[in-house]
């Protein structure tokens, strides 16, 4: 057995007694008050969810297994000592909550390297049946969805596996699923943006390196650029759209590929992940109506209120748990302005954080007016070359794969069951709390 999968059976097991243990001894202790504005704005602050993986603080930001991403940056492996560390480890880090060594993480980046070569045929042919101006997470969910005919969870599950082995073929679908995804997304983008000149996977690459690699770009900026977005987009802890979808769906035991797209379908809506897509279409919008490529910070006030007149919202600012400005989006501008500092798009982002925060705050209703991981991601993007707005998204789903999957690793090794929350209609609530109009 990979000394990985030992390793987490040493970890897990006790775990899993610990949850069986809670339950048994404190089910019936109450851990929160629920208020009814809770249940009505979309469950903020309720702790209804068990996840190992990440935490995060509404000041702080992220942290993983406890570690911030400047810790991350100086405690997990690197390539080179001045840059990013490897998505392998923080995968490492999030699965059994210890830090790896170089050897973990080259097992890791060899691993993924060699299952990544497994992709059946028909997924492509999935892929190709699509127009290919069909949004690209289009294309990405169809083709993970194509791929779960590989899933080694079902095919145990059918064999009437012991429920407490459930984690281990979940373990090889995770492995086999991540090791897969730079190779569907570099498929999708030289597809719709380089004409079908598809290029081949290296696999003396590391898992983010060759993700660059196959899309086309091979400098070591660019190399470095994709690390750090696998990195930080990998997880936010349990509660967010695509982690939660994940983790509810694969409670029914779906397998990982149908759990996952689940989790994307929820990334690729406007107020989560295709956020970064539509910073850019906002940016764009704002150079067109202007006219000019340097607009005044009044100009870019005026364009911002603007938006919020006319009903909508400013992508890439707020958050439903941040209460400060996004430390993912800290670490890409100080990684901008030390390995692009003149990009014009850079400079623009930082004008528009001079300006927004102040323009969100004097609504008196955004609970959070400073800027989240949108803001920048796809500016940082396009200024190493990578233009094409539309994959943003996709590249957010293949690192955030890091941390959802892991948990659904943890999900079964805790035994965790289905779940199935109470609803009620409006009348219980009103009756609830004598509510008189
Ligand atoms: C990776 C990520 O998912 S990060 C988030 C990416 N999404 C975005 O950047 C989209 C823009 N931001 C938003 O829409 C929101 O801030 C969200 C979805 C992130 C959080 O939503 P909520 O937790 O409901 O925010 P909050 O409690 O502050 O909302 C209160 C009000 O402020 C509004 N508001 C919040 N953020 C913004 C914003 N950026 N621009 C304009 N209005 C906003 C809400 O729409 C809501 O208005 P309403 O009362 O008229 O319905
Ligand atoms: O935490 C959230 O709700 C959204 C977010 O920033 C993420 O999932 O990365």
């Amino acid at each position: 057995m990979d000394y990985i999968k030992e390793r987490i059976i040493e970890i897990g097991r006790p775990k899993a007694e610990m949850v069986k243990d809670l339950i048994k001894k404190h089910g019936d202790d109450v851990i929160q008050d629920v208020t009814l504005g809770q249940v009505l704005t979309g469950m903020k602050g309720m702790v209804s969810l068990l996840t190992c993986t990440s935490k995060l603080d509404p000041e702080e930001g992220i942290r993983f297994r406890g570690y911030s991403i400047p810790q991350l940056q100086e405690l997990l492996p690197k390539l080179h000592q001045e840059g990013e560390p490897l998505p392998e480890g923080l995968f490492y880090l999030m699965l059994t909550g210890e830090l790896p060594t170089k050897e973990d993480v080259n097992h890791i980046s060899e691993q993924w390297a060699l299952r990544a070569q497994g992709i059946p045929s028909h997924v492509f042919d999935v892929i190709n049946a699509l127009p290919k101006d069909a949004h690209p997470m289009i294309q990405f969910n169809s083709a993970i969805l194509a791929m779960s005919t590989e899933s080694q969870f079902r095919k145990a599950y059918l064999t009437g596996m012991d429920k407490k082995d459930y984690w281990a073929p979940t373990y090889e679908g995770v492995m086999d699923l991540i090791s897969r995804l730079p190779v569907i997304a570099a498929y999708i983008y030289r597809r719709v943006f380089h004409n079908e000149k598809y290029i081949d996977i290296d696999p003396s690459l590391d898992w983010a390196a060759n993700l660059s690699h196959m899309m086309g770009y091979d400098s070591i900026e660019v190399q470095r650029l994709m690390r750090l977005y696998m990195v930080i987009h990998a997880d936010h802890e349990g509660g967010n759209v695509s982690a939660h979808a994940t983790h509810l769906v694969g409670s029914a035991l779906s397998n990982p590929y149908y759990s996952f797209s689940a989790g994307m379908n929820g990334l690729a809506g406007p107020l989560h992940g295709m956020a970064n897509q539509n910073v850019m279409h906002w940016i764009n919008k704002m150079l067109r109506e202007i006219g000019t490529d340097s607009p005044s910070t009044s100009q870019i006030k005026d364009y911002a209120e603007m938006t919020l007149r006319n009903g909508q919202v400013i992508p890439g600012y707020g958050h439903a748990v941040l209460r400060k400005t996004d430390p993912r989006f800290t670490v890409q501008l100080e990684f901008a302005k030390k390995y692009a500092p003149d990009a014009p798009l850079i400079q623009l982002v930082d004008k528009i954080y001079q300006v927004v925060p102040d323009i969100l705050e004097k609504t008196g209703k955004v609970k959070n007016p400073w800027p989240n991981v949108d803001a920048i991601s796809g500016s940082l993007l396009s200024s190493f070359g990578i233009t094409e707005y539309p994959i943003y998204t996709v590249l957010f789903g293949v690192s955030r794969a890091l941390g959802v999957l892991t948990q659904l690793i943890w999900d079964r090794l805790y035994g965790l069951p289905i779940e199935r929350p109470k609803s009620q209609n409006l009348q219980w609530f009103a009756e609830k709390v004598n509510y008189q109009p």
